[in-house]
């Protein structure tokens, strides 16, 4: 008798990573490839700044690991898409824009190297894997959440050039901020997510590499693209 198409288990949804350190244009890339291709979106990024949000709200000292992994497992995340944009609701509160902070960026790479966190936050992370597609963006796309994605990105840019990006992002949104304190915090950023114990920021054995460095936004989606397997 022939196997009933319908019982036959589906093969999962394809899944483009693009992992990376902050300011190397994660964001930007997988937001683009993801409307170019007409699939879903990770910023799982925004997770981790939303539960340092939250803690930090209630008053939570962030190295207390075991009231932190509380609040990430009640804190309460969600996506909403507005006017083109996608809004951040933390516990019904949009925190779009307060979650975008340095200050916010350290106290999510703070929560982030607490093991728990990482777990409170894996199961909703997998739940974007939807058809036709996602494009994940982080630092353990590739290497924790996704390992069988059909493409994993790696992107970089040297640390000047993010510190500079980051300092044009901040300056157009009004905010007061120098480059060589943006440099510092982005260089104790790398230092912490890529030297913590579980799901460190490094690419994945089968990441290809992309130094963005001197490369425009439509160049480096242009390579993303080309890079992907037909699907
Ligand atoms: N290749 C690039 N060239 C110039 N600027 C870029 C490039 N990629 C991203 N940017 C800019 O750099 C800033 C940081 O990018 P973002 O996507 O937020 O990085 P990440 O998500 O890796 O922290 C944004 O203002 C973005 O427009
Ligand atoms: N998959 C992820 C995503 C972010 N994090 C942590 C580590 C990062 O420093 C913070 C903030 O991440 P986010 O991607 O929003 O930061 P940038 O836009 O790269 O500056 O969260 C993580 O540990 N794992």
């Amino acid at each position: 008798m022939p196997a009933n198409p319908l019982s036959a288990p589906r093969p999962p949804s394809a899944v483009l990573t693009i992992d990376g350190p902050s300011g190397s244009g994660k964001g930007t890339i997988s937001r683009l490839v993801a409307e170019k291709l007409g699939w879903h979106l990770l910023d799982s990024g925004a997770l981790y700044r939303a539960v340092g949000y939250a803690a930090s709200m209630e008053g939570i000292d962030l190295s207390d690991a075991e009231a932190v992994t509380r609040c990430a497992e009640s804190t309460k995340i969600r996506f909403r898409d507005e006017n083109g944009e996608t809004r951040v609701i933390v516990n019904g509160h949009d925190a779009s824009d307060d979650i975008r902070t340095e200050t916010c960026g350290a106290a999510a790479s703070a929560i982030a190297a607490i093991p728990n966190v990482r777990t409170a936050l894996l199961e909703k992370q997998r739940s974007f894997r939807k058809a036709p597609g996602l494009v994940a963006d982080g630092r353990d796309m590739g290497t924790v959440i996704f390992p069988d994605a059909g493409l994993k990105v790696f992107l970089t840019a040297s640390a000047d050039e993010r510190a500079r990006r980051r300092y044009k992002q901040l300056k157009d949104k009004g905010l007061s901020v120098t480059l060589h304190a943006l440099l510092r915090e982005i260089q104790a950023r790398d230092t912490r997510d890529a030297e913590r114990a579980v799901a460190p920021l490094k690419p994945a054995n089968d990441a290809v590499l992309i130094d963005s460095t001197g490369l425009g936004i439509e160049l480096v989606v242009a390579k993303v693209l080309a890079l992907l397997p037909a699907h």
